[in-house]
């Protein structure tokens, strides 16, 4: 079979290499199939033509002899690599027993790092690039160029995320947000059964959006859910297939395009009104529109935002209300943090919001070590980020391996966070592991980088003040509204709590029966 197969492959080159523009190295127009009849008839067998190539002829990698390369075909490595991307890693450095291996994804090598020298490489090395490494293998964000909308060129995303949510303008929306937290939990009501991950996560999305666009989407509750169930629909439609033949005309392409061409349309009805509009205001399109940005770059800098916050803090709001429902004690300590803040800061006589309001941002931002801790410690037990980058300084020498130039770099969080060594009993959840007490993790300052939840080294996250800031607003509020417990569909606290999915690239969704806080109004 394999030897019939080896004979096969110079004409499967070639007929792919005829049919697909993309993978061609010249152009020759008259051997096009054009007609879309022959394109629905050539690309499926076509993918089984490229399916058995890879599965069965793909080259391992280079040097299947040696610990560092893992001789599997290329095809199922890929599998695992978009499905199980976590657990292949972490098992597979359990079985080898290295800090190092390399493995080889389609086309691509590589190379994952673990241990301590790993994550000081991965997070300070100047030749690994942390675009080229998401551009590829990491989760996909909508990007206008996907429907051939051509945007300026803005490599320093980090740098502009840092002045757009510079201290001021953090300042001058926050108000807003509180209202829209308020606004939420009203309508929520009392004795009531709420799903966390898709109440809690919608209104985290909307004040993300107020956050990253203005005030009148924001405002705007239904385009809010509509942005939003767009971007779950481009999420929905990554695929496998998606992933590595991004080229491929497929269904999963035509979804993508259908959602980013109507985010696009959306947006543009806003960054249109904004710019017609005599009275300016601080918010991210407008300063954008100050700044001399054209309509398609600010919408692709606005969908940037709001798909690197979007999932995560959601989630990690979310995971965190799941923790205090769990903990009892962490829930009472929290709640008695929040209403501290507010008799020091505000009137007790205000309307809630007015009280939330009157805490100054430097409040919020040191004066609560205990939400800050329970939110670090939902971080480190919840995100499993893979972190990718790519090498694109020539081969490097790393011990007695190389990493070449070209390969990826990739180093599971799981590591770090989940790793006995450094936080003792890493899957009980204890905030007071980063607290002062006495039970805190001690190993956690003996070691480089023990804790990676908002990036380290050369890519700190430079949207953690606004997603931090958007958790604990939220949570705060919740916890002074209301009285929960978390109960099953049957209204029993559950045998089990939810999981967070780690295998999954898009952030640390729940895996396991659906959960539901039982609610009770306060005030
Ligand atoms: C709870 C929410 C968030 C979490 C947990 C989070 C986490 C992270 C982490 C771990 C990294 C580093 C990844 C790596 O080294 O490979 C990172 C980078 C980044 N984050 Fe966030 N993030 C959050 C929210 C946001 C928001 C709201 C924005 C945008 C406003 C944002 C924008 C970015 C950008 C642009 C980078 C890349 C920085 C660079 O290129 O140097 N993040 N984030």
């Amino acid at each position: 079979m394999k030897q019939s197969l080896v004979f096969l492959q110079p004409l499967m080159l070639r007929l792919i290499v005829l049919i697909y523009p993309s993978v061609r190295p010249e152009p020759r127009p008259s051997l096009l199939l054009t007609s879309m009849s022959a394109n629905m008839i050539l690309l499926p067998v076509t993918g089984c033509f490229i399916f058995v190539f890879w599965l069965f002829l793909g080259r391992s990698t280079r040097n299947p002899t040696s610990n560092f390369d893992i001789s599997r075909s290329p095809m199922v490595l890929a599998w695992l690599f978009f499905t199980k991307r976590y657990d292949f890693i972490s098992d597979t450095f359990k079985r080898t027993g290295q800090k190092m291996f390399r493995f080889r994804v389609l086309q691509y090598n590589v190379v994952a790092l673990a241990g301590e020298e790993g994550r000081k490489l991965i997070f300070s090395e100047k030749n690994f690039n942390f675009r080229e490494g998401y551009r590829i293998l990491g989760a996909q964000a909508p990007r206008l160029q996907d429907i051939n909308i051509k945007t300026e060129d803005n490599t320093n995303f980090a740098k502009l995320i840092l002045n757009l949510f510079r201290k001021e303008r953090v300042v001058n929306v926050t108000p807003y947000l509180l209202e829209d937290a308020e606004r939420r939990m009203d309508q929520w009501g009392n004795d009531v059964k709420i799903n966390p991950f898709e109440e809690m996560h919608s209104l985290v999305f909307q004040m993300t959006i107020r956050m990253a666009t203005c005030r009148e989407l924001a405002d705007n509750l239904e385009a809010t859910a509509r942005l939003s169930e767009l971007f779950l629909l481009h999420e929905q439609a990554l695929s496998p297939i998606s992933f590595f033949l991004p080229w491929f005309p497929g269904r999963a392409k035509q979804t993508k395009q259908k959602a980013t061409t109507a985010m696009f349309e959306l947006l543009s009805r806003y960054v249109d009104l904004r710019r017609k509009s005599s009275v300016k205001s601080s918010d991210v399109i407008d300063t954008l529109i100050a700044d001399g940005y054209d309509d398609s770059t600010i919408i692709d800098i606005t969908l940037g935002i709001i798909f690197a916050g979007v999932f995560n803090t959601g989630m990690v709001a979310c995971w965190t209300l799941i923790h205090l429902g769990d903990k009892f004690k962490w829930k009472a300590k929290v709640a008695e943090e929040v209403a501290a803040l507010l008799l020091n800061y505000a009137s007790e006589s205000d309307p809630t919001q007015r009280r939330f309001s009157a805490v100054p941002l430097d409040a919020w931002e040191e004066e609560m070590p205990n939400l800050d801790f329970v939110i670090k410690e939902t971080m480190r037990f919840n995100l499993a980020v893979i972190a990718l980058r790519r090498n694109l300084g020539g081969d490097m020498v790393v011990g007695e391996n190389t990493i070449r130039d070209g390969d990826f770099v990739a180093y599971s969080f799981g590591d770090a966070h989940l790793n006995d060594q450094i936080y003792s009993d890493p899957f009980s959840f204890d905030p007071a592991r980063f607290s002062d007490e006495e039970h805190q993790d001690k190993s956690i300052s003996k070691v480089s980088l023990p804790f990676l939840g908002w990036g380290a080294g050369r890519h700190p996250c430079p949207g953690m003040r606004a997603a931090k800031l958007e958790i604990k607003l939220a949570v705060a509020m919740f916890l002074s509204k209301f009285d929960y417990d978390i109960v099953d569909a049957s209204g029993k606290y559950p045998k089990r709590l939810p999981r967070p999915d780690r295998n999954n690239i898009q952030g640390a969704k729940p895996i396991g029966d659906p959960c539901y806080f039982k609610l009770q109004k306060k005030i």
